[in-house]
């Protein structure tokens, strides 16, 4: 089966050689041949392209070191250590509670990949990607959960002969079966999402306004924490929270979402439920892509149903493949991630909205975000 019929892309014109793709082959015979390279390295424009493509490629090869030096990071709460200022190597090994060996070879690792910063008093402070990493608390959550992950990729080509259970699969119990959960499974990956909704609810709010939104019900919306972060911008919002029974009645967490933020919490499967109506804007935030296409579309359908006839509104938000400049993040990154997981996949903007059409959606267009590597947004009427 060729991966256009696998993902419903109508076939372009596959069987003809365009031109473009005569000139990739003559390039990758070039790319591929030894001789090429030595020479290549020794032009001085050819060196200096070689040497970039040379780096790209060997930060790929070690990327799964790099990752691992955050992750001790982030677990060993470095970044959180050293917000105050900067510290010395025996102040640091004591805090972390490793040999001073072991702890400068990981300090000296994390500076190379700036979390960390070498100062001129030969003390240990904030690189400037640590102190990106403070900005965004919910960066760390993601890079602890990873953990589970990582297990799973140990043997990564065991992970593409077919979805099974995975050590990820277990964290997101409802990608595989709908109708149970655990509450403490619920609370775990809730946490998860509320810290990280903060990366995603701004950058959506900024590319919808809600000013003329009377009641808005986000489905699948966990803690409330989309709906705190609408209901801070827009305090006339009346708003709904849909979620599976399990995640709806986890005691309510002030700090994620207060109480007076969410007007009404209604449990349910958004699969096999009917809908609540009364709601005039509806939101799917980061929901599509953990679910595959027949379950999406039967979802789609649903919501349309549940909206009102008269300026009825579905805002979605998550991100996307094919995304311009952050190709891997979407097919690679959450590719992987959601192969792993069990069910679902990226889908690019053009997909998600001939779904939306196919549903009966009318006007289903893109809005432009702030910070599409993490979450693009499309809105659609009925
Ligand atoms: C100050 C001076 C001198 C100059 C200024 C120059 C300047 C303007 C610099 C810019 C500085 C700046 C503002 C930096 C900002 C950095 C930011 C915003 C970094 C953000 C990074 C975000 C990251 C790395 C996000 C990662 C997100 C991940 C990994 C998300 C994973 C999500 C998952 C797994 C979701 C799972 C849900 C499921 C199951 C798929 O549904
Ligand atoms: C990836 S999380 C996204 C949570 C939130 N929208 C956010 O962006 O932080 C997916 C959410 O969908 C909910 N969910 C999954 N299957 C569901 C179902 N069948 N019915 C209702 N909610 C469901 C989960 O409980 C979870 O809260």
């Amino acid at each position: 089966m060729s991966p256009q019929s696998l993902y419903e892309v109508e076939p372009t014109r596959r069987d003809s050689l365009f031109l473009i793709d005569q000139i990739y082959a003559w390039r990758d015979r070039l790319l591929a041949s030894p001789r090429f390279q030595r020479a290549a390295s020794r032009l001085p424009v050819m060196r200096w392209i070689a040497r970039r493509k040379a780096r790209e490629l060997h930060d790929m090869t070690a990327g799964f070191i790099y990752s691992q030096v955050l992750y001790c990071c982030v677990e060993l709460r470095l970044f959180d250590a050293l917000k105050p200022g900067p510290m010395t190597l025996e102040q640091i090994a004591t805090h972390i509670g490793l040999p001073e060996e072991g702890t400068l070879r990981l300090l000296r690792s994390a500076a190379a990949l700036k979390l960390l910063r070498l100062t001129r008093d030969h003390r240990w402070g904030l690189g400037e990607r640590g102190a990106s990493m403070l900005g965004n608390p919910g960066v760390g959550a993601m890079v602890s959960h990873h953990l589970r992950l990582y297990q799973d990729l140990a043997d990564p080509i065991a992970l593409f002969r077919g979805r099974r259970e995975t050590q990820l699969s277990g964290f997101w119990p409802y990608a595989r079966d709908e109708s149970s959960q655990p509450s403490e499974d619920a609370a775990r990956y809730s946490a998860l999402m509320a810290q990280s909704q903060d990366l995603i609810a701004d950058h959506v709010l900024d590319a919808c306004s809600m000013k003329r939104t009377r009641v808005l019900m986000d489905i699948g919306g966990g803690t409330g924490r989309f709906l705190a972060a609408a209901k801070s911008r827009w305090p006339h919002l009346e708003t709904l929270l849909f979620d599976l029974p399990a995640v709806v009645e986890l005691p309510a967490e002030p700090s994620e979402a207060p109480t007076s933020a969410v007007s009404r919490r209604i449990g349910g499967n958004m699969f096999s439920d009917t809908l609540p109506t009364g709601a005039d804007t509806i939101s799917l935030i980061r929901i599509l892509h953990d679910h595959d296409d027949e379950p999406v579309k039967g979802l789609l359908r649903a919501v349309h149903q549940a909206l009102p006839e008269d300026g009825g509104r579905l805002i979605i938000g998550e991100p996307m493949a094919g995304t311009p400049g952050a190709e891997p993040i979407g097919d690679t990154y959450f590719g992987v991630y959601l192969w792993a997981m069990g069910s679902g996949r990226p889908r690019t903007s053009e997909e998600i909205i001939h779904f939306l059409q196919e549903a009966g959606f009318r006007r289903c267009r893109e809005k432009r975000s702030n910070m599409p590597i993490l979450t693009r947004v499309i809105v659609a009427e009925k």
